[in-house]
């Protein structure tokens, strides 16, 4: 969102904050049902940091963590947002992102944790309250030198697609990066806010639009990853016109789900294995920072790829665990606690995004252009928001571009950049003779009287400053691009490489590699298949596993039928093609990637999803269920089938 009236300018990466852990805080809910409650809750709090599970290889034990916080099933919404949330807000106010987001199984309490309900509101309407007072407050205690503007965009990830919350016609949306790494989404809807009425006005219809369905374990559970984004622009009215530009993101995550607890299948079962999946990928995306790993698979899931900057990225960030505390929990909260305890350890580098801004100049009315004094630059006003609560007058004038051309000068090459900056210091040489003359000349000055002549010169001045500036970043960028492309590696090296996520071209040069790997691991298994049964020994055609078959039931092998026949056709023998279906689903349900990608079609980000569906939901009873994990789109499921099929029947 630029500010309205204004351009931005450059962006300026300034004040790195150091080193912030991801704040965990665990929050267990209360017993849903009494019949659970006597039976006792698996978890036990120690404190208000540490909690306890009974270990399940040994019940004489406990299984002990500790976290930033832990919240018993009696805390109240209102002190898990001021004790965990209330801190991250005034970043958003100083050009710095924030995240908040819900972890933890189906029904655990996630989105009561973060939405809440009209009586007892959670987190996302305290949060957006909290920033709206806050801008209120430094608006009342500032001089009118700053301008805000709130704008909330709502959006949900069902079955790795991203949609709208706010205007439901924007769907599948697409996540890019852009040069300064920020991650945004192209098409998705901002609604500019200025009180809380306003904003419930946009929440509360737009939540009606997210993904529920009733499941074994939640009535009303959420079928996928809602993520509020509420955005803060604060903007300077003076020179040099800072533009600080900071967000806040509010995540309400799916659960983890046990589909042999919640019972799910057809269209559920789906949801759930998108759930999963992303959740799997998270939960490697944090493995990948904890270990040091060069490639964290931010780009494995949506889900991460928009979580890039909340984990171990650039933003303040805040996870609340949910737990329940029913023993048909157990396992999920065992494997929950495990995932919290691994987030513990990330570490953000927070840090200030800023931008020059320049302000619309309008051009001269065509009616007035005899007259001496419209001549002068007239500027537009700056930010005009439209509500009173975020309106700010100018303390000053902002300063103008003496030449309409160059209001557009980042659209020109250095060379024209050059000649209009020495345009620009004639005229202001000029001018400055001009200003020693006697007030009585000084008036007839371009027609501008000698005061205000000053304040020109003055802003001039600062235009001229900003030229400079201008120029010297194209120079920094030509050099740049010179470096990159004086130090380009050879593909392969780049993909071991770091620089690989340091720059906006990596997302280009991997998909290049993966491009150029697509092909290998899609022939390998045609050529492999068909080519051999046509060389067998044709004696022995029940142990073949392709036969060559004419139709109208003939079977006959190429030696039988003769070269070039063109009716040949090929059939499977379905003895064997059970026997290496078995040998394919031994490799399926192994739990080891290096084996999955021993596969045909089978590459690294494949195996894992596969890797991931397993861990979720337990064994694959036929290598067709492969069709259930989202992201593998049926067709490449065929291809993986057939592939590996008769990669089978050749091997064996
Ligand atoms: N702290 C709490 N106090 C009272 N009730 C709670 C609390 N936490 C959760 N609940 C209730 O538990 C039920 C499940 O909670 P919720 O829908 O928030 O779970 P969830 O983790 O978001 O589930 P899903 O992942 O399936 O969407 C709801 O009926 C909710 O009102």
């Amino acid at each position: 969102m630029t500010t309205p009236g204004f351009h931005r300018h450059r962006s300026v990466i300034a004040r790195n904050g150091g080193p912030v852990p991801v704040r965990v805080a665990v929050r267990l809910r209360p017993f849903l049902d009494k019949a659970q409650q006597e039976k006792g809750s698996t978890v036990r709090g120690l404190g208000e940091k540490a909690l306890e599970i009974c270990n399940w290889r040994n019940d004489q034990e406990s299984l002990k963590y500790e976290f930033d916080a832990f919240y018993d099933k009696d805390t109240s919404q209102d002190k898990i947002f001021t004790t965990s949330v209330q801190n991250l807000l005034e970043h958003t106010l100083h050009g710095q992102n924030a995240s908040v987001f819900a972890y933890g199984p189906t029904g655990a309490g996630k989105t009561h944790t973060m939405v809440g309900t009209s009586e007892d509101p959670g987190i996302i309407p305290r949060s957006v309250y909290g920033v709206l007072n806050a801008v209120a407050k430094e608006r009342g205690a500032g001089d009118g030198e700053w301008a805000y503007s709130i704008a909330v965009s709502y959006l949900e990830i069902y079955q790795e697609k991203v949609y709208d919350l706010l205007e439901t016609k924007n769907h599948d949306l697409q996540i890019r990066e852009d040069r300064d790494r920020n991650i945004f989404i192209p098409g998705l809807s901002e609604k500019t806010i200025t009180d809380f009425q306003q904003f419930e006005k946009h929440f509360v219809p737009a939540s009606l639009n997210r993904t529920t369905a009733s499941t074994k374990l939640n009535s009303r559970s959420s079928r996928s990853h809602s993520i509020l984004l509420l955005k803060v622009v604060k903007t300077q009215q003076v020179s040099p016109f800072r533009q600080l530009t900071g967000k806040l993101y509010l995540i309400d995550l799916a659960g983890s789900e046990d589909n042999r607890k919640t019972g799910n299948q057809g269209i559920r079962l789906k949801e759930s294995g998108a759930i999963n999946t992303s959740l799997f990928v998270l939960g490697q995306v944090v493995d990948a920072l904890n270990s040091g790993q060069a490639r964290v698979p931010y780009r494995d899931s949506k889900l991460t790829r928009l979580l890039q900057d909340s984990v171990g990225g650039t933003s303040h960030a805040c996870m609340i665990v949910n737990l329940a505390p029913e023993e048909s929990f157990y396992t999920d909260t065992y494997t929950t606690l495990n995932f919290a305890a691994k987030s513990k350890q990330i570490v953000n580098r927070p840090f200030t995004r800023e931008s020059i801004v320049r302000p619309h100049v309008l051009k001269r009315p065509a009616d007035s252009a005899t007259d001496g004094a419209s001549k002068r630059v007239r500027i537009e006003e700056p930010c005009t928001p439209t509500t009173p609560a975020v309106v700010q007058t100018p303390a000053k004038l902002p300063a103008p571009f003496l030449s309409p051309l160059l209001r557009r000068q980042d659209k020109f090459e250095t060379s024209m950049v050059d000649r209009l900056e020495k345009l620009e210091t004639a005229i202001l040489a000029r001018m400055r003779r001009e200003s020693v003359l006697t007030t009585a000349n000084r008036a007839s000055v371009c027609g501008t009287p000698g005061q205000s002549r000053e304040v020109l010169l003055q802003k001039l001045e600062d235009s001229r400053k900003q030229l400079r500036e201008l120029k010297e970043q194209q120079e920094q960028q030509k050099a740049a691009a010179e470096t990159a492309k004086e130090n380009e590696q050879p593909l392969c090296q780049q993909l071991t490489s770091d620089v690989l996520f340091k720059h906006s071209t990596s997302f280009i040069r991997r998909k290049k590699v993966a491009e150029t790997e697509k092909p290998k691991a899609m022939v390998s298994p045609v050529q492999a298949g068909p080519l051999k049964p046509l060389n067998m020994d044709q004696d022995s055609p029940d142990i073949q596993f392709v036969r060559i078959i004419k139709p109208k039931d003939t079977v006959k092998t190429k030696k039988e039928g003769g070269k070039g026949s063109g009716k040949w056709q090929l059939e499977t023998n379905p003895e064997l093609q059970e026997k290496h279906a078995a040998g394919v689903l031994d490799v399926l349900n192994s739990g080891k990637l290096k084996k999955l990608t021993s596969l045909q079609c089978v590459g690294d980000k494949r195996a894992r999803l596969i890797l991931g569906w397993w861990q979720m939901n337990g064994p694959f009873k036929q290598v067709e269920d492969l069709k259930a994990i989202p992201g593998l789109p049926s067709k490449t499921v065929d291809n993986i089938i057939k592939g590996n099929l008769l990669c089978f029947g050749m091997s064996s």
